[in-house]
C-alpha cells in the first residue's frame, strides 16, 4: 500500500513505506521536545525515545520504552492536576482573605466571579496569568478601600511604630493598716496619680515613626494595638529585671532593657524576644553547667573519701598484724628466758642471760609502740582531713539546695502582684485539701474576681490594670488572717482559701472585704476610678473533691455577676 503527502506547492506526492517511517520518527522527535519542561520523569523518558528515534534503533527497542513512557506521561499529568488544584485553592484562599476585608460591592461581586472560574481546573493553567492579574486589581482596590475606610490593614498596623513608651501610672497606696482578727475595716486610701499615664491617651504620636497617619486619624483599634505592645513591653521589662542572670550577661541585659524601655516595633519584639530567650537559655545552661561540675567533684570527693578509708582500714589492720607480731615475739623471748633460767649453772650468767633477755623484749615493745603511734598519728590525720572534706562537701550541698529551693519558689510566685501563682495556688489547694481530709474541720473556699476589669485597662492601659491588680492583691492579703491564704488563679481572678472558719464567719470576712475594696479610693489623676469585686464561696464538704468544690465557688461567683456584681455570694451546697 502506498501514500500520498500534500507537498509545499500543494499537490500531493507519493511517499514509501520507509520515507513515511522517516516522516513519522521526525514529528516525533518534534512532539518530543515540544513536550519537554512538564515534569522531570517525562523529560527522561523522551530523551531516551529522542535517543532511540535518532539512532535508527529497530522497532522492538522503540516498542519497549513505551510503558515507561506512558507510565512517565499518566504521572505527570497527575502532577499536574495536583498543581492546579494547589494553585486553585491558595488563590481561592486570597480571595477569601480579600472578601474579609469588607471591599466595595463591585470588588466583592468581581472576586465571587473569579472564584467561579477556578472550578474549571482543566482551564486554569491557561488562565492563570490573566485570572491573577485580575486578583490584583481588585486587591489593589480593596486595599485602597479599606484606608479610606480608616480601617488600616493588619501589615500597616504591624509594620507602624507604637507611640512613645508608655510611662508607669504612680499610683501610691496609704501605709498598710495594722492586721485584724479576721478583717480590717479601715481600707486605706490610694491615689493613682497617673499624669504620665493620661499623656498616653493625648499624646500626639511620634509623627516621624508614622509616616502614614496624622495624630488625629488613630483609631481605637490602634490605640488598642499600642496599648497592647506597652503592656508586652512592661511584661518583658519585669522579666528582665526579675531574671536571675549570669555576671557575664549583665551588658547584655542593660542593652536589651533600655532597647526595650525605648519602646519596640514589632520586628525588634521578635529580636528582642530572641535575645531574653538567649539569656534565660544561657542562665539555665550555666546553672546546669554549675551543677553537673558540682555533682563531678563530689562525685571526686567521694571516691577519694572512700580512698582514705580504704587507707584507714589498712593502716588499722596493719596495726593489728604489728601487734599480733609483738605479742608472738614477746612469747618467744619469754619462753627464751624460761628455758634459759631452767637451764642456768650459775647466777652470774643467769644474771647476764635475763638481762640481755628483758632488754632486747623492751626493745621489741618500744619499736611496737613507736609503729603504732606512727600508724596512729597516720589515721588521725587521715580522718581529720575526711572531717574536712565533708565539711566543705556540706556547705557546697546546703548552697546548692538553698538555690534549688530558691528557684523552686520563684517558680511558684505570681511576678505581678508577689501572690502565689497558678501552681503555688494549686500546691497550696493540694496541702489544705490533704489536712481537710486528714483532720476535718471547716474549710472555704473562695473565687473573688475583679469587675468590669476589661473596662478599666480599655480606659486607663494595661499598666494602669496591672496596678490595679497589684492593689487589690496588697489589699486583700492584708485583710486576710494569717493563716488565709490567697493566689491568682490568672488574669483579674484570685482564689481564697479560709481554714478553720465557718461559712456564717466566712460571709462576714468577705463581705468586710467587698467593702473594703468598694470604699478604697482608687483615682486615676484626679478622676476616681470605681473598684468592685465580686465573691462566690463554699465550704469543703463530704465527698468533695478539690475540682467540686472550686466549680461549685466558681459558679457562686458568677452569680454574684449575674445579680449586679460587687457583691458575695454564697453556694448552694448539693
Ligand atoms: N492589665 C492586665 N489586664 C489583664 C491581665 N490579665 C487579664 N487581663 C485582662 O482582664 C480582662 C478581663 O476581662 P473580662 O474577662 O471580660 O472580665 P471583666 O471586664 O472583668 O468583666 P466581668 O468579669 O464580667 O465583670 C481582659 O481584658 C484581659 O485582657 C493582667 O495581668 N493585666
Amino acid at each position: 500500500m502506498s501514500d500520498t503527502q500534500p507537498n509545499t506547492n500543494g499537490s500531493s506526492r507519493y511517499f514509501e513505506p520507509e520515507e513515511q517511517t522517516e516522516l513519522l520518527k521526525r514529528g516525533l522527535v518534534r512532539v518530543s521536545i515540544a513536550a519537554s519542561g512538564i515534569d522531570p520523569l517525562l523529560d527522561k523518558r523522551l530523551n531516551e525515545l529522542r535517543r532511540a528515534l535518532r539512532s535508527d534503533a529497530p522497532a522492538h527497542l522503540l516498542g519497549e520504552l513505551l510503558p515507561d513512557l506512558e507510565r512517565a506521561v499518566l504521572t505527570a499529568d497527575q502532577n499536574r492536576q495536583q498543581a492546579s488544584s494547589n494553585t486553585s485553592k491558595a488563590v481561592q484562599q486570597l480571595i477569601e482573605q480579600l472578601q474579609d476585608c469588607e471591599p466595595p460591592r463591585e470588588v466583592s461581586r468581581a472576586l465571587r466571579a473569579l472564584e467561579r472560574q477556578l472550578g474549571e481546573l482543566a482551564e486554569l493553567p491557561r488562565k492563570l496569568p490573566s485570572l491573577l492579574e485580575e486578583l490584583q486589581q481588585l486587591q489593589q482596590q480593596t486595599l485602597q478601600h479599606s484606608e479610606e475606610q480608616g480601617n488600616s490593614g493588619l501589615w500597616s498596623r504591624l509594620l507602624r511604630r507604637k507611640p512613645r513608651t508608655e510611662p508607669e501610672p504612680e499610683l501610691e497606696p496609704a501605709p498598710a493598716p495594722e492586721q485584724g482578727p479576721l478583717i480590717d475595716d479601715q481600707a486605706p486610701a490610694l491615689a493613682i496619680e497617673a499624669q504620665a499615664q493620661e499623656d498616653i491617651l493625648t499624646a500626639p504620636p511620634d509623627e516621624t515613626e508614622r509616616p502614614t497617619d496624622s495624630a488625629s486619624n488613630i483609631s481605637g483599634e490602634e490605640q488598642r494595638f499600642s496599648q497592647l505592645a506597652a503592656h508586652i513591653e512592661s511584661i518583658l521589662l519585669r522579666l528582665l529585671a526579675e531574671l536571675q542572670i549570669l555576671e557575664t550577661q549583665q551588658t547584655a541585659r542593660d542593652r536589651l532593657r533600655e532597647q526595650v524601655s525605648k519602646g519596640l516595633n514589632w520586628y525588634e519584639l521578635t529580636a528582642a524576644l530572641d535575645a531574653l530567650c538567649e539569656l534565660v537559655l544561657g542562665a539555665q545552661q550555666s546553672r546546669q553547667a554549675d551543677f553537673e561540675r558540682y555533682l563531678l567533684q563530689l562525685n571526686e570527693r567521694l571516691f577519694q573519701f572512700q580512698g582514705n578509708l580504704e587507707e584507714a582500714q589498712n593502716s588499722y589492720s596493719g596495726s593489728l598484724d604489728a601487734e599480733r607480731e609483738l605479742s608472738g615475739a614477746i612469747r618467744g623471748q619469754v619462753q627464751v628466758l624460761n628455758d634459759s633460767v631452767r637451764d642456768a649453772d650459775d647466777l652470774s650468767s643467769l644474771k647476764a642471760n635475763v638481762e640481755a633477755r628483758l632488754n632486747s623484749l623492751l626493745e621489741n615493745i618500744d619499736k611496737a609502740r613507736e609503729l603504732r603511734e606512727a600508724r596512729d598519728s597516720e589515721v588521725a590525720e587521715r580522718l581529720s582531713t575526711m572531717v574536712e572534706r565533708i565539711q566543705a562537701m556540706e556547705v557546697e550541698a546546703q548552697t546548692f539546695r538553698h538555690h534549688l529551693e530558691e528557684q523552686r519558689q520563684q517558680a511558684l510566685i505570681d511576678n505581678l502582684t508577689g501572690l502565689a501563682n497558678r501552681s503555688g495556688l494549686q500546691q497550696r489547694m493540694d496541702e489544705e485539701f490533704e489536712r481537710w481530709q486528714r483532720y476535718g474541720g471547716r474549710l472555704l473556699l473562695v473565687v473573688l474576681d475583679v469587675d468590669h476589669f476589661k473596662s478599666i485597662n480599655d480606659r486607663f492601659g494595661h499598666l494602669a490594670g496591672d496596678k490595679v491588680l497589684r492593689l487589690i492583691a496588697q489589699q486583700v492579703s492584708r485583710r486576710l488572717r494569717k493563716t488565709d491564704f490567697i493566689g491568682r488563679f490568672g488574669g483579674e481572678e484570685f482564689v481564697i482559701l479560709m481554714p478553720g472558719v465557718s461559712p456564717e464567719q466566712g460571709i462576714v470576712a468577705l463581705e468586710a472585704l467587698r467593702s473594703g475594696i468598694e470604699g478604697t479610693p482608687f483615682h486615676f489623676k484626679s478622676e476616681p476610678v470605681p473598684v468592685t469585686i465580686s465573691l462566690g464561696f463554699t465550704e469543703f464538704i463530704r465527698d468533695d473533691s478539690l475540682d467540686s468544690a472550686f466549680d461549685r465557688a466558681d459558679k457562686a461567683m458568677y452569680q454574684a455577676k449575674e445579680l449586679g456584681r460587687n457583691r458575695v455570694v454564697r453556694a448552694a451546697t448539693p
